[in-house]
Order: C-alpha cells, then structure tokens, then sequence
C-alpha cells in the first residue's frame, strides 16, 4: 500500500498516542502467566501486539477483547501453559520471539517459534547464549543464530550471572522472564541501563527483582499475584514522531496526552530539548509502576548536537525520526553508538540514508551512526519503507515538513500505530488542508 503525504500547515490540537508497545506486550504475557482475571485497559492493539496475544492464546490462555483496546485475560498460573500444537507465529516482532523464549525455555514442553521474512534474519544467538548458560535447550537455523528456534524441555534451569555485551531489554526480559522458572538467583549486568518495563510490571506481580546499578536481579518465583486492572500508558515512542513533527513546522503546537515517560524512555525529550525544542511535561501522574504525562509543544528552532553512550538504548527507536529532526537544526548533529539499529526490521542507518537522500538529503552513514549537516532543504519524493514502521513514519514526518512524501509499503505502520496516517489526515483537516 502506499500513502501521500502532503506538506502540512502548522500542526495543532491535541493528540492521544496508542498504547505503549513494550508495556502491551508484557502486559499480555505476565497476566497470561498469572491465575486470576486482568483487565487491560489502553492495550496497543498493533500487528506486534496481536502476534503475543496469538502466542499466548496457542499457549492456552484465554484472552477476550471486549473493547477495542480492551483485553481481558485468564491464565491458568505459572506453570500452567500448554504445549502449541503449532509453530508459535511472533509476525515482525522482536520483543514477541525474544521475550517467549524467555518464558518458553523453562516448560517442561516442546514448542517452534518463528516469525516473517525480516525476524527471520534478526540475531538470536543473543538470547539463546545466556539462556543455554541457564541449561536451557534451544536450537535455531545457522549454529542457533536464526528463528525458526526449537525449545526443548530441559531438566530444571539455573539461575546465572551474566554480563550482557549489548544494552538489550529484549535479552535482559528474557533472562529475568526464564529466571522466574530457574532453582536460584539470576543476576544481569547491563553495558547501559534500558527500558526496564519488565523489571516495574515484574514487582507489580508480586516477583522479587531489585537493580543496584547496571545490575539487576530476579529470586525464582513461585506464583504471581496479578493486579486486576493494567492501564498502559500511551507510547513515547509513537509520540516522538509529533515532537520532531511540531517542533520543525512552524508555528505550531500539539498536546500529546497520557504519554509514558519512564526515564529509561525519554532520551528523545532530553536530546529535542537540548538541541532546542519546546517541550513542556505537565500532568504527571503514575499509570501503576509507570509514570505517565502530557507533553506540550511548540515549533523551535533546532541546533545540532551529539547523541552518543547511555542516552542511546534511552531512544534506540527514535533515531529514524531524530535524523529528520537533525535536517531541520542548524549545525553538526553527530549519532555514535547505535549499530543495534542495523539488526532492527530492517538496516535503518542504511535505510534511513539511502530513503532521505531520495528527498534531497546528504547524511553520512557511519558503521555506528549518522553525521548530519543542517539545514538541508528537503523535496518531494517517492520512498521505501523498507517494509519497516518506523522508517515508514519518519519518511512521514519529512514529508510534512518539506516538499511531501510518497510511502511505497507504507501499511506497515500497522506494525505500532495502526492510526498513523489517520492521525495525520486529522490533524491536516484541523488545519484547513495541506499547505
Ligand atoms: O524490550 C522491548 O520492548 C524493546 C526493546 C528494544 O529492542 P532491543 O532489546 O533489541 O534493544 C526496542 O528496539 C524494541 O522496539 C522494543
Ligand atoms: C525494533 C522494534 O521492535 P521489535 O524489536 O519488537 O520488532 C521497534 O518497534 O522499532
């Protein structure tokens, strides 16, 4: 499918980002993993998110959907999954494949997960190294670096202590998930902190985790004692594409309500603001374990800046669109440290440069990052998602700040915001129209 995207006026009004993805995706396998009813309410009802709610309802848990972004889930307890009888599908979706084989790793069944063309060819080896340390058996394709993975029952899996060599919090989850099912204490040391939604919706259920530092640790757990209700926040990350949006448009200015603002999350408030941006946090208040805002902001002028070490795994999928913003600053804007970006749905350092040059863009591609020169002017084009959400809604954003844009596979945004592009026509109408 493709999409137009026409220049935009100034932005303004209001919006309510969908549910965050991380926080949805955990909620559903926690909650299925537990013996009492939960409702959760703000559930992102995306493609990723669908592809666990299928994994989960294969494992046996029941999941009713009495709103649209409503579920209501019934496990059947800690040890209370059932053998799939088919391969699990986890679809486009990292977290889903990683964080299940967490989980997987310690039941005493056989089960296959695989997932589409593009997790096909994400690294695995990630996870399955530290959870093989555990006594975990799982096998994949090319010496158990690729899905389809084989997860065999293992006679009892231990606790370890492992340093991880990337800031992961898909390869952290699935320590601390597979450490629930361990016969002693799993202890994680992370290169850089990132986002710790499992560790906060982990203590929500009752299991013993603590952090000290880089260091985080998990007791085993018995059972889990699920709390009746999850309000998932709205998503930081589906948000920072209105931040750089309304910052880089003149004249404008949009309230993004309810959006999650865990410090391990907000890296992109933090570099936006110090390259200039105008972004005001008002309404905090805590959604359970996580706390939430509304974000205000106004168009500012931008100046470059450098993005390097522990900020990175803070706004590891906000870089697409951060490299659009960085068009917009005037000067230097340097990205180090974020080769993880070429092991996401597609490479995005190289995507990012190749679709942005097709709009007039000059950035350099480093092996870890982006160099980019501001202003550039940008003009319309024809571009690629790469089959890749975010790529697809950053090309967006440009294309409303400059000349407009056509999204060749653009339907992936169904991937983490179905109502991307309906969120963009909204905000067109409000306007009067495109520019
Ligand atoms: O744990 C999570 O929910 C996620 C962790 C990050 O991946 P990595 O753990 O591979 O860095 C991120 O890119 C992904 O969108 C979601
Ligand atoms: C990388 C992403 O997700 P996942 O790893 O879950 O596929 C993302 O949403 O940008």
């Amino acid at each position: 499918m493709k999409e137009v995207v026409k220049p935009a006026r100034k932005l303004a009004g209001e919006i309510a980002v969908p549910g965050d993805k991380s926080i949805s995706h955990r909620s559903v396998m926690l909650a299925g993993l537990a013996d009492s009813p939960v409702t959760i309410c703000n559930f992102l009802a995306s493609a990723d998110c669908l592809s666990t709610v299928a994994c989960m309802q294969a494992l046996g848990v029941k999941v009713d959907r009495p709103g649209e972004d409503e579920l209501a889930i019934l496990g059947n307890g800690l040890y209370g999954l059932s053998e799939p009888e088919e391969v699990l599908d986890a679809g486009n979706s990292g977290t889903t494949i990683r964080l299940l084989t967490g989980i997987l790793a310690g039941q005493p069944f056989f089960s296959v997960l695989s997932g589409d063309g593009s997790l096909r060819r994400r690294p695995m080896a990630r996870v399955i190294t530290p959870l093989s340390k555990m006594g975990c058996r799982i096998y994949g394709r090319e010496g158990s670096r690729y899905a389809p993975l084989a997860i065999v029952p293992a006679d009892g899996i231990h606790g370890i202590d492992y340093t991880m060599p990337v800031a992961s919090a898909q390869v952290k989850s699935a320590l601390l998930f597979a450490g629930m099912f361990a016969d002693g204490p799993t202890r994680i040391t992370e290169p850089y902190i990132s986002r710790d939604h499992s560790e906060r919706m982990l203590q929500t259920f009752g299991a013993k985790v603590t952090r000290s530092g880089l260091i985080v640790k998990i007791a085993p757990v018995q059972e889990l004692s699920a709390p009746r209700t999850i309000d998932v926040p709205g998503d930081i990350s589906s948000a920072a594409f209105w931040l750089v949006a309304a910052t880089i448009i003149p004249g404008s200015r949009l309230r993004l309500t309810n959006v999650g603002i865990n410090p391990t999350r907000t890296g992109i408030i933090d570099i936006l603001r110090r390259m200039g941006a105008d972004i005001e946090i008002t309404n905090q208040r805590q959604a359970g374990e996580e706390p939430v805002a509304d974000l205000v902001v106004s168009a500012a002028e931008l100046s470059g800046t450098t993005v390097e070490g522990e900020i990175i795994p803070r706004l590891i999928d906000e870089i697409p669109v951060l490299a659009v913003a960085a068009l917009f600053a005037k000067g230097r804007t340097v990205i180090s440290g974020a080769e993880e970006l070429r092991v996401k749905e597609t490479d995005r350092l190289k995507a990012i440069t190749l679709e942005l040059a097709k709009m007039g863009a000059r950035i350099e591609e480093t092996v870890d990052g982006l160099i980019i020169d501001g202003p550039q002017r940008l003009e319309a084009a024809v571009c690629q998602s790469h089959d890749d959400h975010r790529m697809a809604m950053a090309l967006a954003i440009a294309g409303l700040a400059a000349g407009g844009v056509e999204i060749e596979e653009a339907a992936c945004v169904a991937i983490s915001y179905p109502r991307f592009f309906a969120h963009i026509a909204a905000l067109q109408e409000a306007a009067g129209g495109s520019r």
